[in-house]
């Protein structure tokens, strides 16, 4: 079943916003606002799909209310389709040059308000279908490198302006080519998904969980504690193993297991989010030299402990 999409219409005048709404009813679920201000709130609240912006209003025009929807990153990027009685093409090309997606005047038509709102939230469909094929892993179904780095980006930044601790795991799969050469390339891919799903599961919505690339895997926690996040890589160590993926081929056998890096920060201006990536990254090839199969965790002055 279809999820339908939804529209926001901001306008102060409660006669228009109930003829907007019966026009667009049936194919989108509306929400309304008699103000600037209330917009933006329900804009940051519920992310809309798209806003329906009436120039004219009191206190807060819509060239204003645009302008603020712009600068918040909640609602920067939320295609907003100015609605106006303003019969002058200076305000439209205002309108446009602000970002909007397209400006209709009124009176408004039926058929042509209905037209314009189904064409762009066509589009908005296509776009988020988009991004989403962008940021996904396509064999895991995991965020891909491109989305960690995304977020990493953000949080890095939410880290140092809160000082708020964050964590990084980085885990890989040990032995993996021996599993690839008894079993073959399909067969393993079949373990990247199994690992892939015990990670999802233990993360949930802790935090972010991607496939860096290869056998390799990242957990981003935000505000995770270095305790908190030594005991996610090892409930995820522990879940692999559990998997129970034995392999055997002529000198050699044993079980997936994985070998685990972690760093955890409390990141001041300055600091970078690649050398976060770094010091866990270098842990978990001290981890791979050390034995394979254990957690080694980055520890403040260069120092590092053995958690398994
Ligand atoms: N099946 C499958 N294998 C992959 C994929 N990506 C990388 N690999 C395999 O992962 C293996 C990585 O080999 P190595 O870098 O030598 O690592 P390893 O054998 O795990 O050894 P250690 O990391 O030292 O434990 C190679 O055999 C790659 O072909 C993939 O998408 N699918």
């Amino acid at each position: 079943m279809s999820v339908k999409q939804s529209v926001l219409v901001i306008d102060d005048e409660k006669i228009n916003l109930k003829i907007i709404g019966d026009m667009l009813n049936d194919d989108v679920c509306i929400m309304m606002a008699k103000s600037g201000e209330q917009g933006i709130r329900k804009a940051i609240e519920y992310q809309p799909d798209l806003i329906l912006l009436d120039v004219l209003m009191p206190e807060m025009d819509g060239f204003e209310t645009m302008s603020r929807l712009r600068h918040d990153a909640r609602t920067s990027t939320i295609p907003v389709i100015f609605i106006t009685a303003l019969n002058d093409s200076s305000h439209e090309e205002k309108a446009l040059l602000m970002g909007a997606s397209d400006y209709i005047q009124k009176p408004l038509h039926t058929n042509i308000v209905q037209a314009r709102v189904r064409l762009h939230l066509q589009l908005i469909k296509q776009r988020k279908m988009l991004e989403k094929l962008a940021n996904i892993d396509p064999l895991t179904s995991l965020a891909n490198r491109r989305k960690y780095h995304d977020v990493i980006t953000h949080e890095w930044q939410a880290a140092i302006q809160n000082q708020d601790c964050i964590s990084l795991i980085v885990i890989d799969i040990d032995n993996f080519k021996q599993y690839n050469d008894c079993y073959g390339h399909a067969t393993g891919d079949k373990v990247l998904q199994q690992v892939a799903e015990v990670l999802a599961n233990q993360v949930a919505d802790k935090g972010l969980v991607a496939r860096y690339g290869g056998e390799e895997f990242v957990i981003l926690l935000p505000r995770h504690s270095r305790e908190h996040s030594i005991d996610v890589a090892r409930r995820c160590m522990q879940d692999v193993e559990a998997l129970n993926l034995a392999y055997s081929h002529e000198d050699f056998s044993g079980k997936v297991t994985v070998s685990v890096g972690g760093s955890t920060q409390s990141p001041s201006l300055g600091c970078k989010s690649d050398d976060f990536f770094d010091a866990a990254d270098d842990m978990l090839g001290l981890a791979k030299k050390s034995g394979k199969n254990r957690i080694l965790w980055k520890l403040a002055n260069d120092r590092q402990v053995v958690v398994e």
